[in-house]
C-alpha cells in the first residue's frame, strides 16, 4: 500500500473516530442516563389543563418533538444570537476545512508531483491561514453555543424550580426527591440538547454534509456517486450500534442509580449502621450493586471496542473503491493524484457528518422523552391558588382566627380527616389542640397555611376568608414552629435571619437573647458565624429548637402555630425552652398542638380531635372550653 493511501486511511480513520465513536458513546450515555431516571409522573387531563399536584404520580405523557419545541423555544429568547453565531462560525470553520483540503490536493499535484518547491509557499501560507481561521471560528462558535446553552439551562431550571415552589408540600410527599432532582438536572439538559445546542448541531452538520459532498462532487461527480452508495452502510452500522449502546448504557445508568442509593442511604444513616453493627451488610450491598455496574460497564466497553474495527472495515472498503475508481480515472486523465487525495479527504469528513445526522435523530427523539417529564411538572397546577382580586390583609393582621364548620378530606381519600371543626381564637389568645395520633392536628395547620383548602366550611383571619387573601400575605402573618425544626446548613446568623430577610445584627441578637440562645452562641468558635452543619446537626436538639424560636421571634408574625414543640426533648431541655416559648407566644394568637397535656394551662381553650376509630362519628369529637382568658403557658 502506498504511503499516500496509508496517510489517507489514517486521516479517514482519525477523523471518523473523532466524530463518530466519541459522539456515539457520549450521547448514548447521556440519553440512557435520562431513560434510567424516568420515573412516575402525573398525567395531565385531556383538556391539557394539567393535574392538580395532589394527585398520585402516574406515568409522564408522551409529548411530540414539535410540542417540545413550541413549549421550550421561547426560553431561547436572549440567547438566539449566540446560537446563530455558533451556527455561522461552525459553517465558516467547515468552509475553511473545505478550502484547506483543496489546497492539500493542489500542493500534491503542483508541488509534490512536479517537485516544484517554488509553488509551495503561497498555498502553504493560505492553508495555514485557513487552519488558523477555522480554529478561531470553531473555538468561538463552540464557546458561543456553550454559553447560549448554559444560559438557556439556567433560565429553564430557574423557571421549573420556581414553579415547583408554587406547588403544595403534598406534591413533594407524593414524589421521589431523586426523581425531581433528575428532572431539574438531566431532563433539563436533555431539552437543551434538543432545543438549544441540538439545533446548532443539526444545522452545522447539515451544512457540513452539503459542503463536503458538494466539494467531492465538484472534484469528480461520477466517483462521488459511486462512493456515496456506501453512505447507507455507515448509517446502518451506526443505528445498530446506537440502539445496543442505548440498551447497555440504560443498564449502566440503572445500576449506577442503585449503587448511588446504597451509598447515599449508607452514609446518611451512618449512626444507625454503626449502632446496629451493619457495616458488613452495607458493604455487601454496595459490592452487589457495584458488580452489576461493573458488568454493564464491561458490556459498554466491549461495544465501544467492537465499533471501531467495524467502522474501519467499511472505511477500508470505501477507500479501496475510491482507489480503484480513482486509479481508473487518473489513467483516463480525468483526475489527478492530488484531486484523488482531496476527494478522499472530503469523504473522510463527510462520512462522520452523515453518521452524526443519524445520531442526532436518535438523540432528538430520546431527548424529547426527557422533556416530557419537565413539561409534566410545568403543567401541574398548585392544589391551592390565589383568587383573582385577592387583597392582602392589613400588615400585620390582628391575628383573630375562626374555623367555621371546617371539614377536610385528603385528595384520593374517602374518609374525612376533619369534620365540623369550629373554634375561634381571639387576638393574643392561646388555643391548645390535642388528640390521639392521626386525629388531624397537623392537618389543621396545613389548612391554616393554605397548603390545602377545606372541603367544607371556611377559615377566617380577622374575619376574612383566607381563600380571599393572597397566600403570601396570609403566610406572612403566620409563624410555624414544628416538632423537628428545619434549619439550613448555613451559619447561626443565617438561620435566625431566615425569619426576616435583611434583618440587622442587632435584631438577630435581640431575638437570640429572647430565645435564650445568645449565651450558647457565644460559646461557639465563630459565634453567630459558626456553620451549624447539614440540617443543624452540629448543635443539639434543644439548641436547634431555641435557634428556631429566635427565628420565629424575629419573624414577628401575629399568629403562631406550635406543632409539638417539646417532642423529642428531655424534661430538662423542655423546661429550658418553656421560657423562650412563653416570650414568643406573648401577645400572639397561638395554636399549640400537643399530646402532652401537662403543657395545657387551665385558662386555655382546648380542642380535642377524634380518631379514625371513632367510626361513624365526626372526626372533631369534642370542643371544650376551659376558660376564656388568654394566658401564656
Ligand atoms: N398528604 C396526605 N395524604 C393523605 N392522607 C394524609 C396526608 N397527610 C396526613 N394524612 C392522614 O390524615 C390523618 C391525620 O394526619 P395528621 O398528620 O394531621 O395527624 P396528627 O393528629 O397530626 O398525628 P400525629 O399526632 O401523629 O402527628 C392521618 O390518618 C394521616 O394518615
Amino acid at each position: 500500500m502506498s504511503s499516500s493511501s496509508l496517510r489517507l486511511r489514517r486521516l479517514g480513520r482519525r477523523l471518523g473516530r473523532r466524530l463518530v465513536v466519541v459522539t456515539s458513546s457520549n450521547e448514548s450515555r447521556r440519553v440512557t442516563r435520562r431513560l434510567s431516571l424516568t420515573a412516575p409522573a402525573a398525567l395531565p387531563p385531556p383538556d391539557g389543563s394539567g393535574p392538580a399536584d395532589a394527585s398520585p404520580p402516574p406515568v409522564a405523557p408522551v409529548v411530540s418533538i414539535r410540542d417540545t419545541f413550541r413549549r421550550f423555544w421561547p426560553y431561547t429568547r436572549g440567547v438566539r444570537r449566540l446560537f446563530a453565531a455558533g451556527v455561522l462560525l461552525a459553517i465558516v470553520a467547515a468552509l475553511c476545512e473545505v478550502g484547506a483540503i483543496w489546497l492539500f490536493g493542489f500542493i500534491t499535484d503542483e508541488v509534490l508531483s512536479r517537485q516544484n518547491l517554488g509553488a509551495f509557499w503561497t498555498p502553504a501560507l493560505i492553508w495555514l491561514g485557513l487552519v488558523v481561521v477555522a480554529g478561531a471560528a470553531s473555538f468561538t462558535g463552540a464557546y458561543a453555543t456553550a454559553l447560549g446553552g448554559e444560559r438557556f439551562l439556567l433560565r429553564l431550571r430557574g423557571e421549573v424550580f420556581s414553579h415547583l415552589q408554587t406547588l403544595t408540600p403534598d406534591f413533594f410527599d407524593n414524589r421521589r426527591l431523586g426523581d425531581l432532582m433528575a428532572r431539574l438536572t438531566d431532563d433539563i439538559e436533555a431539552i437543551e440538547e434538543l432545543v438549544g445546542s441540538g439545533v446548532v448541531r443539526l444545522l452545522t452538520t447539515v451544512a457540513s454534509v452539503i459542503f463536503f459532498a458538494g466539494a467531492a462532487f465538484y472534484i469528480r461527480w461520477d466517483l462521488a456517486l459511486v462512493t456515496f452508495a456506501m453512505v447507507p452502510a455507515f448509517l446502518i452500522v451506526s443505528k445498530v450500534f446506537a440502539s445496543r449502546f442505548r440498551r447497555v448504557a440504560a443498564r449502566e445508568r440503572l445500576s449506577n442509580g442503585a449503587m448511588n442509593s446504597v451509598i447515599e442511604e449508607g452514609l446518611a444513616n451512618q449512626s444507625l449502621v454503626q449502632a446496629y453493627n451493619r457495616q458488613e451488610t452495607e458493604a455487601r450491598r454496595l459490592h452487589a450493586e457495584g458488580h452489576t455496574w461493573l458488568l454493564a460497564n464491561v458490556a459498554q466497553a466491549r461495544l465501544s471496542a467492537l465499533y471501531g474495527p467495524v467502522v474501519q472495515v467499511i472505511e477500508t472498503v470505501c477507500l479501496l473503491v475510491i482507489m480503484g475508481f480513482g486509479a481508473w480515472e487518473i489513467a483516463s486523465g480525468r483526475l489527478t493524484i492530488g484531486g484523488l487525495l482531496a476527494f478522499a479527504a472530503y469523504l473522510a469528513y463527510l462520512y462522520p457528518a452523515v453518521q452524526n445526522l443519524g445520531q442526532i435523530a436518535l438523540t432528538v427523539s430520546e431527548a424529547a422523552a426527557g422533556s416530557d417529564r419537565v413539561i409534566e411538572i410545568l403543567r401541574t397546577r398548585p392544589a391551592v391558588t390565589d383568587r383573582d382580586g385577592a387583597v392582602p390583609t392589613a400588615a400585620p393582621s390582628r391575628g383573630r382566627i375562626d374555623f367555621e364548620e371546617v371539614g377536610f378530606t385528603y385528595p384520593g381519600r374517602t374518609v374525612p380527616t376533619l369534620r365540623n371543626l369550629s373554634f375561634s381564637a381571639e387576638p393574643g389568645e392561646l388555643v391548645v389542640c390535642t388528640g390521639p395520633s392521626g386525629a388531624g392536628k397537623s392537618t389543621l395547620t396545613k389548612l391554616l397555611l393554605r397548603f390545602y383548602d377545606p372541603t367544607v366550611g371556611r377559615i377566617l383571619l380577622d374575619g376574612v376568608d383566607i381563600r380571599d387573601l393572597p397566600r403570601r400575605s396570609l403566610r406572612d402573618n403566620i409563624t410555624i414552629l414544628q416538632q423537628e425544626n428545619l434549619l439550613f446548613s448555613g451559619t447561626v446568623r443565617d438561620n435566625i435571619a431566615y425569619g426576616r430577610p435583611g434583618s440587622g445584627m442587632d435584631d438577630i441578637v435581640r431575638a437570640a437573647v429572647l430565645a435564650d440562645v445568645h449565651d450558647f452562641i457565644g460559646t461557639l468558635p465563630q459565634g453567630y458565624d459558626t456553620p451549624i452543619g447539614q440540617r443543624g446537626r452540629l448543635i443539639s436538639g434543644g439548641q436547634r429548637q431555641r435557634v428556631a424560636i429566635a427565628r420565629a421571634i424575629l419573624r414577628d408574625a401575629p399568629v403562631l402555630v406550635l406543632d409539638e414543640p417539646m417532642t423529642g426533648l428531655d424534661a430538662r431541655t423542655a423546661a429550658r425552652i418553656m421560657e423562650p416559648l412563653r416570650r414568643l407566644m406573648s401577645g400572639r394568637t397561638t395554636i399549640l398542638i400537643t399530646h402532652d397535656l401537662r403543657l395545657i394551662p387551665e385558662a386555655a381553650h382546648t380542642i380535642v380531635l377524634g380518631t379514625a376509630r371513632d367510626a361513624g362519628r365526626p372526626r372533631i369529637s369534642l370542643f371544650r372550653r376551659r376558660g376564656t382568658a388568654a394566658r401564656p403557658l
